[in-house]
């Protein structure tokens, strides 16, 4: 391997350390993240440090990760890396595989650790964090990284076979550490001859025996959502024979250390971030509070927290837990004028792209709209890769994603909390891999909210509707019905652009809520779309590149889908754009009815959520006005309102409505001004479905149960005095 620009050929240079310790003592005990871009910024990208009496080389910014795709790994293995974690854990890591070997188990680990397995488990997910807070009542103080590690474990425990492993907690845990110690070589491997690691490696290979053996006695009605076990157990190897129980082991202690050794800490550095930053804390609060107010969030739901999600993406920029790709150098070769000479090890990091004031105004400062739109700061070309590069891309960032958004909201939720002590810095160690330090706690001041009232489970709600909608639509494959799943909810506020016209074409939109303004490059008025349009179709399937720009003018709310998902539906199933969005859009309002209004035959969920579009309004707000014309009829999906009366001694609230309540069809059914105020209360927002006059009248004419429905409930506020 050769790299064009070298002339000369010197080792690549090295930061001072102290002798023998090297720089062994700043990496374990700083923020070894800054460490690595301040070695960048000053050597460039390839250096070398010293860490626990080896040297490594590092080859770092996004040069070097054009570098790992282009040589592929040519002569770089992992064995001499790895092999002492695939010892321990006895069959088949992926890690240590070439990366074309073993693609069966690689795809299937994706489905495995999919947001789409993850999202059947929400209500057991929120669960494992009710019983991880149960164990700390209010008034106690706990360290953030033992709350996160344990509520971890849980959910991978559920998502993994359906059942909590609470009791092999401590033994899996210290276990999963400890090979990952050998790993990056911070413990000797002859450790592994210790009694108490022996003990700790007996013991959970009996507690995966365990859980396969009961895997394979299950009976067959046992009426569980596929598990990341049901997975594993249909992969096969290159040869297409299933994989030998000791592989299957294997994954699954994989996902151990994946859950207790990077996901843990990725909740913990959230929690620190928005805990630091007030005005976001509250943002989230507020976006947590709305999708909780209705029962438990559903992955449509997880998704739409976009300040939340936001901030995710945004703390997993500031605290990469994965330094960089670690492998062994076969052959030498040339790199920005020095050589990386056989036998080094040689770490591939895009740590320093994180912390790039070229891609990132101000990147030290934690700023979660940068990765959103139209910022979206961190989908530039390599500016951020906290799940690894290239074909070694972890499998399992929709779990991941998912874990930690239910973490977080639950535990915001429900509790008050504080830090302590309170301001104190974020110290974090190297344990193996960056982590906030035992030292950072919070104390809980109190329950926020009567939790237990949000058992229902909304989510089995929603696929059922979607099951009824999709059953004998051109959508109905699975495969195509995954793609609809990874539709992205994201609100934008007035003035953002969605798109702007150059650039990179990633996405297909469907606007739901507002308006939007189309223009050209020099800014002339193109077009306005309407919620139920669609928009971005243009550059993924023509030139690749956005050809006008598209402007938030009020507030809005738009379906985001990938261009990968696009493009599969469109290519496979030979549906046009407009027939994606019609689908999409159906399927988000249907969602949200359902939710409200459960009883509703999928008939009528579908001509409602069909004729019907989303309307927000915030606290206060007033929706209807007593004496106006009646032009649409409201259900509540979210939320409350007030329903208030004026006459002559003044104004009397008359009732309060709750979500799966409607309201505004007297004024229309008989033709006249509305007959009450309907106001949002002071807890607002509020989310309902707005359907036009005409296509109420046109439901009541057509359908005598819809008739009936409405008459009595027209009777029933008439005789409560509730108009
Ligand atoms: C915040 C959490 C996580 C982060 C940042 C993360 C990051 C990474 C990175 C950077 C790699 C590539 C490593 C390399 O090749 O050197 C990787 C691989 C992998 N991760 Fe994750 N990971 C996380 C959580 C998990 C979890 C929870 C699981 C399983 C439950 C998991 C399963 C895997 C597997 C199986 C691979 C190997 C993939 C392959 O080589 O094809 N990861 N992860």
């Amino acid at each position: 391997m050769t790299d064009s620009k070298s002339t000369e050929s010197t080792p690549p240079p090295s930061l001072p350390g102290l002798p023998l310790l090297g720089n062994t003592i700043e990496l374990l005990t700083k923020d070894a993240n800054r460490f690595f871009s301040e070695a960048y910024e000053k050597l460039g990208p390839v250096f070398q440090v010293n860490y626990l009496f080896r040297n490594y080389t590092i080859m770092a910014g996004p040069e070097s990760l054009n570098h790992l795709l282009e040589f592929r790994e040519q002569g770089m293995s992992r064995e001499a890396f790895f092999g002492p974690v695939d010892k321990q854990i006895g069959g088949v890591v992926l890690l240590t595989q070439p990366v074309g070997a073993y693609q069966n188990l690689r795809n299937q680990a994706r489905l495995a650790f999919s947001r789409q397995l993850a999202a059947e488990f929400i209500p057991d997910l929120v669960g494992c964090v009710d019983e991880g807070l149960d164990r700390h009542p209010p008034g106690s103080t706990v360290s953030v990284m033992d709350l996160c590690t344990r509520v971890s474990f849980d959910q991978y425990s559920r998502l993994l076979c359906g059942e909590s492993l609470d009791a092999y907690f401590d033994t899996a845990n210290r276990y999963a550490v400890w090979v990952m110690n050998i790993g990056v070589k911070k413990v000797p491997e002859f450790s592994v001859h210790l009694p108490a690691y022996k003990k700790l490696r007996r013991d959970v290979m009996k507690m995966a025996d365990e859980v396969l053996t009961r895997y394979e006695n299950r009976p067959a009605d046992h009426g569980m959502p596929y598990t990341i076990l049901d997975a594993l157990v249909s992969a096969t190897d290159d040869d297409g024979n299933p994989l030998p129980r000791k592989d299957l082991v294997a994954t699954l202690q994989y996902g151990i250390i994946g859950t207790v050794v990077y996901m843990n800490r990725t909740v913990a550095f959230l929690l620190h971030d928005l805990l630091s930053n007030p005005e976001h804390y509250e943002r989230v609060r507020e976006e947590v509070d709305g999708a909780y107010a209705n029962g438990l969030p559903d992955s449509l739901d997880l998704r739409g927290m976009s300040t939340l999600n936001a901030a995710l993406k945004e703390s997993m920029r500031l605290h990469p837990v994965s330094l960089g790709m670690p492998f062994m150098v076969d052959e030498p070769f040339e790199f920005n004028g020095h050589t990386v000479p056989k036998g080094q090890f040689c770490v591939y990091s895009g740590v320093p792209n994180h912390f790039s004031a070229d891609f990132y105004p101000q990147p030290h400062r934690f700023d979660p709209d940068r990765c959103r739109a139209p910022r979206n700061e961190h989908k530039q070309r390599r500016a951020y890769a906290p799940y690894g590069y290239g074909k070694r891309v972890c499998p399992a960032g929709g779990l991941v994603e998912t874990c930690t958004l239910v973490s977080i909201s639950r535990i915001i939720h429900r509790r008050t909390f504080e830090r302590v002590p309170a301001n104190d810095p974020l110290r974090t160690v190297l344990a193996p891999l960056p982590a906030p330090d035992r030292k950072f706690r919070i104390r809980f001041i109190d329950e926020r909210s009567e939790h237990a009232a949000g058992k229902t489970d909304h989510t089995q709600l929603a696929v059922n509707a979607l099951d009824e909608l999709f059953e004998s639509g051109r959508l109905a494959k699975p495969a195509m019905r995954e793609r609809l799943d990874n539709v992205t909810p994201r609100r934008h506020e007035s003035g953002d652009y969605i798109l702007r016209k150059g650039e990179q074409a990633e996405t297909f939109h469907v606007l739901i809520e507002g308006t939007v303004e189309v223009t050209s490059g020099s800014n002339e008025h193109l077009a306005s779309l309407e919620p139920g349009n669609y928009f971005g179709e243009i550059g993924l399937l023509g030139e690749g590149r956005r050809t006008a720009n598209c402007l938030s003018t009020t507030p809005t709310l738009v379906l985001e889908m990938t261009r990968d998902d696009f493009l599969a539906i469109v290519l496979k199933d030979d549906l046009v754009p407009g027939e994606i969005a019609a689908a999409l859009r159906q399927r988000y309002l249907t969602t949200r009815v359902h939710k409200a209004l459960p009883a509703l035959t999928s008939e009528r969920l579908r001509t409602l959520a069909g004729t019907g579009s989303l309307k927000r309004f915030e606290a206060d707000d007033t929706i209807i006005r007593q004496g106006d014309d009646a032009d649409w009829f409201y259900i509540l999906l979210t939320g409350t309102v007030a329903v208030l009366i004026e006459d002559a001694n003044g104004t009397q609230q008359v009732a309060t409505l709750q979500p799966g309540d409607h309201f505004g069809e007297i004024g229309i059914l008989e033709a006249r001004a509305r007959t009450a105020t309907v106001r949002v209360t002071a807890d607002g927002p509020v989310e309902t479905l707005a359907i036009p006059r005409d296509a109420l009248l046109e439901l009541v004419e057509q359908d005598p149960q819809a008739r009936r429905d409405i008459a009595s409930i027209i009777l029933d506020r008439i005789r409560s005095g509730t108009p």
